[in-house]
């Protein structure tokens, strides 16, 4: 599986250019993009990248990318991310790491988003991935029933709990904020959903990623698939 990511990883890569601002994902499998981007750093290329996460950050600065913010550059060419479900319109469930909030206003930010992963992360209906709601802590349980209520309008619902990191504490995000994991099984209208929980006032984001990906780059036992988005 691991191999299968780097492979993803390295196909991306060949999209990259001289000079180009980059997006870099979180995750297991883009932390294969970053490191192979370092190697390509360390022979010469060019770029510059701005993290979707602490961890992320670390990472780069380890193989010697260069950062940035979004406050200092006005664009980004290419994001390249890892997702935790993808389906055919290529719509995404991310955040399984944590990091769904700089991960979509990176993303939004750039004129490209190439999802790279494993073909496992290929699935007709969005859905049996839990879907994680990044929330603010102060009213929970407003926020949760706004969010239950959410989910009975668009036809979906489910258990949900707030994450736990490995020590059993609250998982706390990079923005300071907790991750609320929704199992809805099938989400038949993921865009429909989107918006209903991007109206809720205590839901600071949530993990659907609705027409921000470009391409998907999907490796498989067969080999690499490159899936373009239809446009609309
Ligand atoms: O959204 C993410 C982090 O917030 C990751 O991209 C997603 O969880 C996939 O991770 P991995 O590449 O380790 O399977």
């Amino acid at each position: 599986m691991d191999q299968l990511k780097r492979q993803a990883a390295a196909r991306a890569l060949e999209e990259v250019r001289d000079g180009m601002q980059l997006g870099l994902g979180t995750g297991s499998t883009a932390k294969h993009f970053v490191e192979l981007l370092g190697e390509r750093v360390a022979a010469g290329l060019k770029v510059i990248g701005v993290p979707t996460s602490e961890a992320t950050r670390a990472d780069a600065e380890r193989c010697g990318v260069k950062l940035t913010t979004l406050d200092e550059v006005d664009h980004l060419d290419i994001t390249v991310d890892g997702a935790d479900e993808i389906d055919p319109e290529l719509n995404l469930i991310k955040g399984g790491g944590g990091a769904l909030l700089r991960e979509k206003i990176v993303a939004a930010a750039s004129d490209r988003m190439i999802v790279i992963a494993d073909d496992s992360k290929w699935v007709p209906t969005l859905g049996k991935f839990p879907l994680p709601v990044e929330v603010i802590p102060f009213g929970l349980g407003a926020t949760r029933r706004a969010i239950e209520k959410a989910f009975a309008d668009c036809g979906v619902s489910g258990q949900m709990a707030v994450r736990k990191a490995k020590d059993g504490h609250v998982f706390v995000t990079d923005g300071g904020h907790w991750i609320v994991d929704a199992q809805l099984g099938r989400i038949a209208d993921p865009a429909s959903l989107a918006k209903a929980l991007s109206a809720i006032p205590g839901v600071v984001e949530h993990g659907l990623f609705i027409g921000l990906a470009s391409s998907a780059v999907l490796a498989g036992g067969e080999g690499i698939r490159v899936i373009e988005r239809r446009k609309p």
